[in-house]
């Protein structure tokens, strides 16, 4: 098997808060591992590459486990058929059996089960796996497999038993010493076969129908194959190898799987990666499914170490404490956790042994995260998903994927906000209080990582179901220090905003198997109760959930650092650190209240109150002459956010010449031009493109900031740039009220349109997409074999909006 293409889903969660786990879960499997693995798969796991099939249930240890994906009622049965297949098969003529096989080989029409008429899958005896009963066509199917396949699976087989067959008795079916070997052989092929064909099936597999095995002549040109050939039938058995050689494809029929709603399955590492030209899709298990799944092909896939592939390894933690199995410090957390969350046994893949099974884990693990499993194609920039790995990138994961469950829809979220221009500030003391106390207790790991800080108090509600509410500050991208906490209180002097704080949490995706019916969102994936619960608006969910709030230790901020790492952070608190933070406290002085009438299009719109309250979040040095039209107060990036893109973009390729396709009034463009990059903006609104200049001027940065009035999708082609920067309209304020945003049909232009566009500059993409994206539709757009990340972007304790980063803006 060549080494197939990277084609995973990386998610990136956040440190797994066990160090111990640690190391082993950011280890990540190369190419050369997956050859090691590939050159011990057994003879079995050859021949299903041979197939097309997935080759985690070609393991030797398939014949001891393997459980169709029927109950295990059905697996009883099956066992129970396949001791009467055995005895059939001894009593029929085993001759007569393979005379069917030549037969199939000179016309390719003949079944061999008409070989033996009691074959399982005819049968039907107490409806024991009668296909009919799992799918009308099953039958029909099956026996087109077998009868194009099962000859050279039965002979491979059989050669791969004995390394150099015996011969000289006759045929092994004829011989005396072979024939009831032979026949054992057969039924327990045949069964083996037929029930991965019929899980496969279910999943929604189809396969090909090789014309070289029809066309004999064809079989010259198959590839020469080692299959040792029986004196006495030649022929006929290599046409069967050829067949079998020649198998090249297995499918997944979309079509029907968007029939009949078959779920496809988030596959993580621990599952084979099939030749990428030859298998569209790849789906070993059905996560939804109640019953046992097929643990011999998980038990097999884990067991032969066939990690398999090229792509980075799966990193699923051990999901030990922060859903309900063993929380750090001892405490149980479980009370504060969805209950499926506390369901979830999480392994890395490379655990798994062979009483485990991936299918189920990868299940758990999105049931965990909130993904569901669904069906078919649904987006226009991949036809499918083919995997999905999970990598937590820092630690404290498992508590973010706890705390920070995002289940909930959006709108259920800000029902509190009040739609009037009078904004009430919302105590938020306990919020406050335990913020403090974490931050001052905030471990050396956290020091060692990006920090910002967060006060809560007194903030501001907002009307606006978009999130302008209680106020934060942060620099995402600076590492920890103590100057952070200056800027905090530099940045706290809005009478409405006391602090301000921006989390991102981070997941690197791709286009995963699995699309849904419904479409998902980030927040699904990403955990984030604490942001929302700890709401000051929400009352009585604040208290409890203030707890969960929690550390991002890479990139962000400690919004409030749980009990539970709180006694760890006391361990290791750095002095420096909490003198900044003692400061922070000091120096939180009351705002001042700065008389400044309202400008006309804030004056106008009582709507637009509340981003007048949180202006000096859009811009810190809004009082210095920045300028906003109405979209421009709805629409403009939040600095701290900006500021976190442009550094990101710095870090990666310093010095880049960036398109801001559509600049605005420059949130974006400025802190891009602060940055050190040239900025050409571009925007379709003069209006936007004079006060995005004013705006530039105000931060000293027009110089770097090229202005061009034009419509983006007209221009695009023309344009040359190390990275697009696309912060599109999502139509209004309103995009909010969709449960799920679908950048494709509802914004304009067509997100998907701009995407492709885009990638005609560059691969280094960067889209600013709104809270509620349908997180598995922007990963789409990396296309097959693509990587995206995807970025929370929180202000305080909301989730604001969401960064989408392509090519090489993806962090390794
Ligand atoms: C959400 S705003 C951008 C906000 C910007 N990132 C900021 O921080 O100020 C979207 C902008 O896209 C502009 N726009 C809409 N359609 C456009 C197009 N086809 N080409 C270029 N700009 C467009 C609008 O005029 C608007 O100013
Ligand atoms: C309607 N809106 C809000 N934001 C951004 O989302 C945050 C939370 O609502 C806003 O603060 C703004 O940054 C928008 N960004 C873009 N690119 N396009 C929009 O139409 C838009």
């Amino acid at each position: 098997m060549s080494p197939v293409s990277q084609r995973d889903v990386t998610a990136y969660y956040g440190e797994d808060e066990d160090e111990d786990d640690e190391q082993e879960a950011f280890e990540v499997s190369s190419v050369s591992e997956v050859t090691v693995e590939e050159a011990e798969l057994d003879s079995e796991a050859e021949l299903m590459l041979q197939m097309g099939l997935p080759v985690q249930f070609g393991g030797s240890a398939f014949e001891k486990n393997f459980v169709p994906p029927e109950t295990c009622v059905k697996q009883h049965k099956i066992r129970k058929k396949k001791k009467k297949k055995t005895k059939c098969s001894k009593d029929k003529s085993i001759k007569e059996v393979m005379d069917n096989i030549t037969d199939v080989c000179e016309d390719g029409s003949e079944s061999i089960r008409d070989g033996c008429e009691d074959s399982p899958a005819t049968t039907g005896e107490e409806g024991a796996l009668d296909p009919t009963s799992v799918e009308p066509s099953f039958q029909e199917n099956w026996d087109r497999y077998w009868n194009q396949y099962g000859q050279g699976i039965l002979w491979q087989g059989w050669v791969t038993k004995h390394e150099e067959p015996e011969l000289s008795g006759g045929e092994p079916w004829n011989c005396p010493t072979t024939k009831e070997e032979w026949a054992e052989h057969y039924n327990e092929t045949y069964w083996h076969y037929y029930g991965q064909f019929q899980y496969w099936a279910q999943q929604g597999w189809t396969f090909d129908e090789v014309s070289e095995c029809k066309d004999l002549e064809e079989a010259d040109k198959i590839p020469n194959h080692t299959v040792h050939v029986p004196p006495t039938s030649t022929e006929s058995i290599d046409c069967l190898s050829d067949c079998v050689n020649g198998v090249k494809n297995i499918n997944l029929d979309l079509k029907g799987m968007e029939r009949d709603s078959k779920p496809l399955s988030v596959i993580y590492e621990s599952h084979q990666m099939q030749n990428p030209e030859s298998l569209e899709a790849q789906c070993p298990c059905d996560p939804d499914q109640s019953e046992p799944r097929d643990v011999g092909s998980a038990d097999r896939d884990a067991s032969s170490g066939h990690t398999h592939t090229s792509q980075p390894a799966v990193k699923v933690s051990r999901n030990n404490s922060s859903c309900g199995q063993t929380p750090v410090n001892g405490e149980d957390d479980d009370e504060d956790e969805p209950p499926e969350c506390r369901q979830a046994k999480i392994k890395r893949s490379h655990e798994l042994d062979a009483e485990e099974n991936p299918c189920q884990v990868a299940a758990e693990v999105s049931t965990v995260l909130g993904l569901k499993h669904g069906t078919g194609q649904k987006y226009g920039g991949i036809s499918h998903f083919k995997h999905r790995t999970l990598r937590y990138l820092e630690k404290g994961v498992k508590h973010r994927s706890h705390f920070l469950d995002m289940h909930r829809p959006v709108k259920n979220r800000h029902i509190f906000f009040s739609e009037g221009s009078e904004v009430k500030p919302l105590k938020s003391k306990t919020v406050n209080k335990k913020f403090l106390k974490g931050v001052g207790e905030a471990s050396s790991d956290l020091l060692n990582e990006d920090l910002s800080l967060q006060k809560v108090e007194e903030s501001p509600s907002s009307s606006d179901s978009e999130g302008l509410d209680h106020c934060s500050i942060s620099d995402p991208s600076a590492q920890c220090r103590p100057s952070d906490n200056k800027e905090l209180l530099e940045n706290t002097e809005d009478p409405d905003v006391e602090g301000e704080c921006v989390s991102h949490d981070q997941i690197i995706t791709s286009p995963s198997e699995t699309t849904d019916s419904g479409s998902r969102r980030l927040g699904s994936l990403l955990p984030s109760n604490a942001i929302w619960c700890s709401d000051p608006a929400t009352g009585m969910e604040q208290e409890s959930d203030a707890d969960t709030n929690l550390a991002d230790t890479r990139q962000l901020v400690s919004l409030e650092i749980p009990d539970y790492l709180q006694a760890e952070a006391e361990e290791n608190c750095n002095d420096s650190f909490s003198k900044a933070v003692d400061n922070c406290k000091k120096k939180r002085k009351k705002p001042k209240k700065k008389v400044q009438s309202l400008p006309p299009e804030i004056a106008s719109d009582p709507h637009l109150a509340k981003y007048w309250a949180q202006r000096y979040r859009l811009f810190s040095r809004f009082d210095e002459g920045i300028k906003l039209d109405e979209e421009g107060w709805f629409s403009v990036t939040p600095e701290k956010i900006a500021e976190h893109i442009a550094q990101r973009v710095r870090q990666c390729i310093p010095g880049a010449v960036v398109v801001d396709a559509f600049c605005g009034v420059g949130g974006n463009a400025i802190q891009f031009a602060l940055a050190g990059m040239h900025v050409i903006a571009v925007d379709i609104d003069p209006v936007k493109l004079e006060l995005a200049y004013n705006n530039a001027m105000v931060y000293g940065v027009a110089d770097r900031i090229e202005l061009i009035r034009a419509d983006f999708m007209g221009i695009a082609c023309d344009l040359k740039a190390d990275v697009v920067f696309l912060s599109p309209p999502w139509g209004g304020p309103d995009y909010v009220s969709a449960e799920t945003f679908d950048i494709k049909t509802m914004m304009s232009p067509d997100g998907f349109e701009i995407f492709q566009l885009s990638q005609q500059i560059t691969k280094n993409i960067i889209y600013f997409v709104p809270r509620n994206t349908d997180v598995e539709q922007v990963a789409s757009l990396a296309g097959p074999g693509g990587q995206v990340e995807i970025e929370q972007n929180f202000l305080n304790k909301k989730l604001k909006t969401m960064t989408v980063y392509f090519g090489d803006l993806i962090r390794k």
